[in-house]
C-alpha cells in the first residue's frame, strides 16, 4: 500500500458525538515539530501537561484551545513512531481548527486502521494482537471484551509462536537427520521427532474443533426461530427482544423477511433470526420467505423449533430446541419424536423464565472456554492458517525422503507465520486493517 509509513498522520481517536473531550492522536517522524509549532515546547515524555495550542505558538497568534498534551516519543510508543496526543474540548469548531492547522504543518488525516498498521510494521504487535485490538473496541459483551483483551495481549500470538518455535526445533532434527546419515544419529532422534509432529498435529486439530466456540463469543451466537405458521414465532422474538421487533398476527404466513434482532445472554452477543413460517405455499413471496428461513436454520448455531399446542412437528432440526407454544390453549407433550418439548405460553407466560434459563444454559455451552485452557481461535483467518499448517505436517508425516520431510515442515511453520504476520503478509495487510475504523 503507498500510504505505508508516509508522512506524518492525525485522527480523532474519540467518536464525533457530543461529548466534553475529543482525543486528536498523531504519530510520525515530524510529531516533535508539529507539537513545538502549537504549544511552544514538548513536555516530559508520557506526562499530561496543560498547554495552550496556538495556529503559531512562535508568534502566539490565534489561540487555538486550551488542551491537555500528552508526548510519546518512539519507539516506545503505540506506532513505534514520535507521536501525541491532544485532549482537546469537543466542539466541532475547536477539532476543525487544530485538524486545519496540523494540515497547515504538513500532516495528513490517517487512513483506517493506519496506527495500527504502523504498530504491526514497527514491530509493536503481530497481526493476531493487532486483530484482538480491532475486535476490543468493537466489544460490546463481557465475553467478547475478555476474548479481545487476551488476544490483543499477546495470549494467542503466544500459543502459534509456541508452534512455531516447536517446528523449528523438529526442523533442525530433521536436518541433523540429512546432514549425518543414520548411523550416526541414534534411531530414537527420528522417532521423537515423528512424535513431536503427530502431539502439534494433535493441538492444532483441537485448535480448529473448539474454535468455533471463539468465533461465536466474537461474531455472536445465532439462534434461528423456525416452525409452522402462526406458531407464535415472532410473538417469541418479541419478548426475547422486549419489544415489537416483528408483525405478530393471527394470518398464517405473517412474516416473510427474516428478522434480526441483537441481545445478550450470559454475557454473550446473541442474535435471534425470527423466520417465514415453514409450509407448502402457491404465493412466491412466501415461497421465497420458507426459502429464507431454511437457509437461517443451517447457518444458525442453535434452532428454536417451535410448534403451537395442536400441530406437533414430524421432523425435528438436528440440535434444536423444541418449544411447545400456547399451553394455555391445551397440554403439550413432553416428548415429541423422543426430544423433550419445552412447554411455554407467549399468552400466559407459562415456561417463559425456565425457557430463558435453557437458552443461558445453551449460550455457554455453545462458547465454552477451551478444554485445555488454551485461547480459542476467533477468526476464519486463523482457522485456514491452522489448517494449512495440520496439511503439511500430515503430508511431512507421509515422507520417506528426509529432505521432503524438511521441506513440509518448512511450509507448516510459513502457514503459521502468516497467521501472526511474521512471514509474507504483504497481500494479506490491506485485508486485516481494512476493516478498522479511522483513529486506530
Ligand atoms: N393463545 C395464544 N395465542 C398465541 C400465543 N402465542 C402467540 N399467539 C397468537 O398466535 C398468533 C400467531 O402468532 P405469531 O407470533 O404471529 O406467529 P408466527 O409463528 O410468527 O406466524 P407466521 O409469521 O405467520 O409464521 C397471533 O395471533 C398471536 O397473538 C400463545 O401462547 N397463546
Ligand atoms: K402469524
Ligand atoms: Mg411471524
Amino acid at each position: 500500500m503507498g500510504y505505508e509509513n508516509e508522512g506524518t498522520i492525525f485522527a480523532l481517536s474519540t467518536g464525533l458525538g457530543r461529548a466534553a473531550i475529543a482525543v486528536m492522536r498523531v504519530s510520525g517522524a515530524e510529531s516533535k515539530n508539529l507539537l513545538t509549532r502549537l504549544c511552544g515546547d514538548v513536555p516530559p515524555p508520557r506526562h499530561a501537561a496543560l498547554r495552550k495550542l496556538w495556529q503559531d505558538a512562535g508568534t502566539k497568534e490565534n489561540l487555538l484551545d486550551e488542551a491537555l498534551v500528552l508526548w510519546f516519543p518512539g519507539p516506545k510508543s503505540y506506532t513505534g513512531e514520535d507521536g501525541f496526543e491532544l485532549h482537546l474540548h469537543a466542539g466541532p469548531a475547536v477539532i476543525k481548527a487544530v485538524a486545519e492547522a496540523l494540515v497547515a504543518y504538513g500532516a495528513r488525516p490517517a487512513e483506517p486502521g493506519e496506527f495500527t498498521r504502523r504498530a504491526f510494521t514497527n514491530g509493536r504487535m503481530d497481526l493476531v494482537e493487532a486483530e484482538g485490538i480491532a475486535d476490543l473496541v468493537e466489544a460490546e459483551t463481557e465475553s467478547q471484551r475478555k476474548l479481545a483483551l487476551a488476544q490483543s495481549d499477546g495470549v494467542l500470538s503466544k500459543l502459534y509462536q509456541n508452534w512455531a518455535d516447536r517446528l523449528k526445533h523438529v526442523l533442525a532434527h530433521q536436518e541433523a537427520l540429512i546432514d549425518f546419515p543414520d548411523e550416526d544419529l541414534p534411531p530414537e532422534v527420528e522417532q521423537g521427532l515423528l512424535t513431536e509432529i503427530n502431539t502439534l498435529i494433535n493441538a492444532m486439530q483441537t485448535h480448529i474443533r473448539e474454535g468455533e466456540r471463539g468465533e461465536r463469543i466474537r461474531r455472536g451466537v445465532v439462534f434461528a426461530i423456525a416452525g409452522p405458521p402462526n406458531a407464535g414465532k415472532s410473538s417469541l422474538l418479541n419478548w426475547l427482544a422486549d419489544r415489537d421487533a416483528a408483525i405478530v398476527s393471527p394470518v398464517a404466513g405473517t412474516t416473510r423477511d427474516a428478522i434480526e434482532v441483537n441481545g445478550s445472554l450470559a454475557g454473550v452477543r446473541v442474535t435471534f433470526v425470527d423466520t417465514a413460517g415453514m409450509r407448502e405455499t402457491e404465493d412466491a413471496i412466501e415461497a421465497e420467505g420458507v426459502k429464507r428461513a431454511l437457509f437461517h436454520v443451517k447457518q444458525a448455531d442453535c434452532v428454536l423449533q417451535m410448534f403451537p399446542a395442536d400441530d406437533q412437528p414430524k421432523t425435528i432440526f438436528p440440535g434444536a430446541v423444541l418449544i411447545g407454544n400456547k399451553t394455555d390453549l391445551g397440554p403439550v407433550p413432553a416428548k415429541v419424536l423422543g426430544e423433550t418439548v419445552v412447554p411455554i405460553s407467549l399468552q400466559s407466560g407459562e415456561g417463559l423464565e425456565a425457557l430463558r434459563q435453557l437458552l443461558e444454559q445453551k449460550v455457554e455451552a455453545l462458547t465454552a472456554r477451551s478444554s485445555f485452557g488454551a485461547p480459542l481461535l476467533t477468526r476464519a483467518r486463523h482457522k485456514a492458517g491452522v489448517q494449512e499448517a495440520v496439511a503439511c505436517l500430515q503430508a511431512a508425516l507421509a515422507q520417506d525422503w528426509p529432505e521432503m520431510r524438511g521441506e513440509e515442515l518448512r511450509l507448516a511453520m510459513r502457514a503459521l507465520g502468516r497467521v501472526t504476520g511474521h512471514v509474507g503478509v504483504e497481500d494479506l495487510l490491506d485485508a486485516v486493517f481494512g476493516q478498522f475504523c479511522i483513529g486506530k
